[in-house]
């Protein structure tokens, strides 16, 4: 069963907003990045996955469920952290994320029990009974993400988690999410502006750009079926062009540049055969990995 699955789903606000339009995509279970420049329609997105909105044309689906007609059956399975918060600054995070377990449908003490649990997997535990207007901003979105736990979710939406932290404190944010992903063998879906951080953490990912989809893919399929080798050669480039796609290889011109498709082992030994038998001489050939910014068009989205 596929986690997320939308059929055309599109949201305008009023008459002339279109946040999302005509996006049809199916996400397979496991950690995937929703990534978009600003505006590109991921918050609008997850709430119409929570069903905290309506979509004006379309069908969603999450976990086969339907969340514009059974919202609270999705919301039983799945954990939201949002990406601006109103945390009450003069409770602590233990009674903070008890009462949302309770909101949750939690008895008084499995909520408290799992509060303290959630606490301690995001790494509050020996400040959670400290008020929560004290925390610095790391600690803040930790308790969202606590929040976000409690009930035991199978799905995590998280919204701009690494909104407003440091470098450490988006490493250590993005280690905690990949955690989870991993060990608690949850779903989670990352939502950000920061291409080169859900890069590192997740299987998979969904590009928005302007409400429509741009690529939804595993990451592995982005990258490594883009290794290619770049052959320059001071001399002769259409020449050995026009042999190794004879060989068979896949090769595309960039200037004095040949980039041959890395698709078998034998294509480097092949190449430099091919430079050989015609006696050109090599000026360099490397191994280039294709980062998956570069396979985005857009500047905003590939943003590091
Ligand atoms: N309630 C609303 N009423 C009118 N327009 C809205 C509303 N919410 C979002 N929009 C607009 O819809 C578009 C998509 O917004 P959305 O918040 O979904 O994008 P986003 O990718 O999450 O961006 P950000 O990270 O900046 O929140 C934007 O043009 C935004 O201004």
């Amino acid at each position: 069963m596929s986690l997320i699955d939308t059929q055309g789903l599109t949201k305008t606000y009023g008459a002339r907003v279109t946040a999302l339009q005509d996006l049809t995509v199916s996400v397979e279970p496991g950690i995937i990045g929703l990534v978009g420049a600003n505006g590109a329609g991921k918050s609008t997105f997850i709430k119409i996955l929570l069903g905290l909105i309506a979509p004006t044309g379309g069908q969603v689906r999450v976990f086969d469920i339907d969340p514009t007609v059974d919202p609270d059956r999705v919301r039983a399975k799945v954990g939201y952290m949002p990406e601006h918060d109103a945390l009450p600054p003069d409770v602590s995070a233990a009674e903070f994320v008890t009462h949302l377990g309770r909101i949750s449908g939690l008895p008084r003490t499995a909520a408290r029990e799992r509060a303290s649990e959630a606490l301690r997997h995001v790494g509050l535990y020996e400040e959670r009974y400290r008020q929560i207007g004290g925390y610095s901003t790391g600690m803040k979105q930790r308790v969202k993400l606590a929040q976000a736990l409690v009930h035991d979710p199978d799905l995590l939406l998280l919204d701009e988690p690494t909104n407003g932290l440091d470098p450490a404190g988006r490493d250590a944010m993005l280690a905690l999410i990949h955690r989870i992903g991993t060990e608690f063998g949850i779903s989670v879906v990352v939502c950000s502006h920061l291409l080169g951080e859900v890069e590192r953490i997740c299987d998979s990912l969904v590009a928005i750009e302007g409400g429509r989809l741009l690529r939804a893919d595993r990451i592995s399929a982005m990258t490594e079926a883009r290794d290619v080798l770049a052959v320059e050669v001071s001399d002769g480039t259409e020449e050995l062009s026009a042999a190794l796609t004879k060989l068979g290889l896949t090769v595309n011109q960039d200037g004095r540049l040949l980039l041959v498709e890395l698709d078998q082992e034998a294509t480097y030994d092949r190449i430099l055969q091919a430079v050989a038998d015609l006696d050109l001489p090599l000026h360099r050939l490397d191994q280039r990995r294709h980062r998956v910014a570069e396979l985005f068009s857009t500047r905003e989205t590939a943003d590091v």
